[in-house]
């Protein structure tokens, strides 16, 4: 189950989601919270569906089909993640993973800025693993990453503080390689990713998120979970296609011939 907001472009979001969902062949089912008219250079505006709605949809799914993974992508506003992680804690939803979309590619706001304490207090809390880029875990964190030390000891810092899985995404940092580091409260564990130059990325965590989620609802443990969602990603990332003149999509279907 995805939970997250609609991208009119296509690239990103719930529409990444269920086309991941596909990908990986597991049933994806989705609790839309906003919907956003945006493109592959800009996103031109978002409208909120109401907390009622929300909450009927999570009823709707978990009353009748239930979940063995959920993600949560772009929820916006304080009301919905509170609305949602109620949702999450009376259905006792396991294998949450929350990406916590913070900013577009194109740089507009996905999450807004009096969201960020319910996002980290509440939801975060009641999940599985976290996944923030290098700036959204400089915010959770509240420390600066220049290097891979740093990414360790934001690691470190979120998970003392917020007590769940953490996978922080180097794809912002400014190296030859994008190494992801997840930390989970003993050892950390790296998973190399060499840097493909592209500008098709539109989507990414949005995707990897989904991909994680999906394994994890296939039973598979977290490092085997992230390790596959990784060797995915790549993929989608090095076959992926311009589409429109910003961002492009990847490319979610990659290893189907
Ligand atoms: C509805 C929605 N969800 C997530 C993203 C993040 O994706 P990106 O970081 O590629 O802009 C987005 N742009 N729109």
């Amino acid at each position: 189950m995805t939970v997250a907001s609609t991208d009119s472009g296509g690239g990103a979001g719930i529409m990444a989601d269920l086309k991941t969902f596909t990908a990986m062949k597991v049933f994806g089912t989705a609790v839309v919270v906003s919907l956003t008219a945006q493109n592959s250079v800009s996103v031109k505006s978002i409208y909120e569906l109401p907390v009622s709605f929300i909450n009927d949809e999570m009823d709707e799914i978990l009353d009748d089909i239930g979940t063995d993974a959920s993600k949560t992508g772009m929820l916006y506003s304080s009301e919905i993640i509170n609305a949602v992680s109620e949702k999450f804690k009376q259905y006792d939803v396991k294998n949450i993973v929350v990406d916590p979309v913070m900013v577009s590619k194109t740089n507009v706001r996905l999450l807004r800025e009096d969201a960020i304490d319910a996002m980290v207090n509440n939801l975060m809390k009641i999940s599985y693993l976290i996944t923030p880029n290098i700036p959204e875990a400089e915010v959770i964190s509240g420390q600066k990453i220049n290097n891979a030390m740093d990414i360790k000891s934001a690691a470190r810092v979120i998970y003392e503080k917020i007590g769940t899985n953490v996978l922080i995404k180097g794809g912002h940092y400014n190296g030859y390689y994008s190494d992801d580091i997840l930390y989970d409260g003993h050892d950390f564990y790296s998973f190399k990713g060499k840097r493909i130059e592209t500008k098709n990325t539109h989507g990414t965590g949005d995707t990897l998120s989904a991909s994680i989620a999906s394994y994890l609802a296939g039973g598979h443990n977290l490092y085997d979970s992230v390790s596959m969602a990784k060797k995915y990603i790549e993929g989608a990332i090095k076959y992926s296609f311009p589409m429109g003149k910003g961002y492009g999509p990847l490319n979610h279907f990659w290893m189907i011939k």
